[in-house]
């Protein structure tokens, strides 16, 4: 069942269009990725689902209600989320624990019980997010808004706050993620909405996503003897084949792979130095975007 509901989302900034016409539905449960070159309009579809901002057109509903009366729905970390420098964890969790009437303290399973007592200001990017997060679950939300949680973050503590997304929905809290990687929406989205100059162009599951493009695979080896390269050419899967000093290219679709090694098993030819190139993620969102790389920054 939907638990955020958006229906025809318009926002505008004087002449600047943000968001023309975004319409999603996130199930309960879910981890909902909303992925798209910088200027897309995501933080701004998400501010308005979080109830920060006032849509110029179109509906939002979460848990069937106006999300400017669901503050004991929504835990919200956004995207430049900076507490003082100088407060303490102990004192942060204190301070938002105060605006509800039921909160949780989630810094024991954060990781951040032996950090208490460190000053924002000292704790490193992983732990400052983690902080984040925990603010952002602390009134209980059903729905958690994670506004590119991991930007900035090295690869290792990346991957600590992935565990921790997933944490956080194995406890029955349905996440809304804006993302700039792949790699992210790859491992922790259940769907994603790649979202295009204020529109969605797709929405899918990751695989689904790959999928759609209609990429071509690559199956590149040496064979380790001499093969007629129109064998390989007359396999239907085949649609192309290069010889660069005896390392062979096999472009093609369908089961290429398959198709390849069964014919090199025929002739007892063994494929070595053997590698695949399939479509990524990645490539579906440049090909879904027109040539934006989601960007690592
Ligand atoms: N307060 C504002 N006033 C004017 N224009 C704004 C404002 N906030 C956002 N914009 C513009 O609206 C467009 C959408 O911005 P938004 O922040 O929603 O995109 P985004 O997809 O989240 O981008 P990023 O990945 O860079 O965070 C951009 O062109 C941005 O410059």
């Amino acid at each position: 069942m939907a638990i955020i509901e958006v229906d025809d989302l318009r926002k505008t900034y004087g002449a600047k269009v943000a968001v023309d016409g975004i319409s999603l539905a996130v199930d309960e449960g879910e981890i909902f990725g909303i992925l798209g070159p910088n200027g897309a309009g995501k933080t701004t579809t998400v501010e308005c689902v979080a109830g920060l901002r006032t849509p110029d057109a179109g509906t939002i509903k979460v848990a069937g209600r106006n999300p400017k009366d669901c503050r004991d729905l929504l835990g919200v970390q956004l995207q430049e989320s900076e507490l003082p420098e100088r407060i303490r964890v102990r004192e942060a969790i204190e301070l938002f624990s105060s605006f509800y009437p039921d909160p949780v303290d989630w810094t024991e399973r954060l990781g951040l019980a032996e950090h208490r007592e460190a000053e924002f200001g000292k704790l490193s990017g992983g732990q400052k997010q983690r902080l984040n997060v925990a603010l952002a679950l602390v009134g209980n939300p059903r729905v958690a808004i994670l506004d590119e949680l991991t930007t900035g973050l090295d690869p290792q503590a990346r991957r600590d706050t992935w565990s921790i997304v997933e944490d956080v929905r194995t406890a029955g809290v349905t996440i809304l993620l804006v993302t700039h990687f792949m790699e992210e929406a790859e491992r922790l989205c259940d769907r994603v909405a790649v979202v295009n100059a204020g529109r969605i162009v797709a929405l899918d599951t990751p695989s689904g996503l790959v999928s759609r493009v209609d990429g071509e695979q690559r199956v590149r080896f040496r064979p380790s003897e001499p093969l007629a390269l129109d064998l390989l050419r007359g396999l239907h899967e085949v649609t192309d084949v290069q010889d660069d000093g005896g390392q062979l290219t096999v472009t093609g679709g369908g089961n290429l792979l398959h198709a390849v090694t069964s014919l090199l098993a025929r002739r007892q030819i063994v494929a070595l130095e053997l590698r695949v190139d399939q479509v990524s993620l990645d490539d579906a969102y440049v090909a879904l975007t027109g040539g934006h790389r989601a960007q690592d920054r």
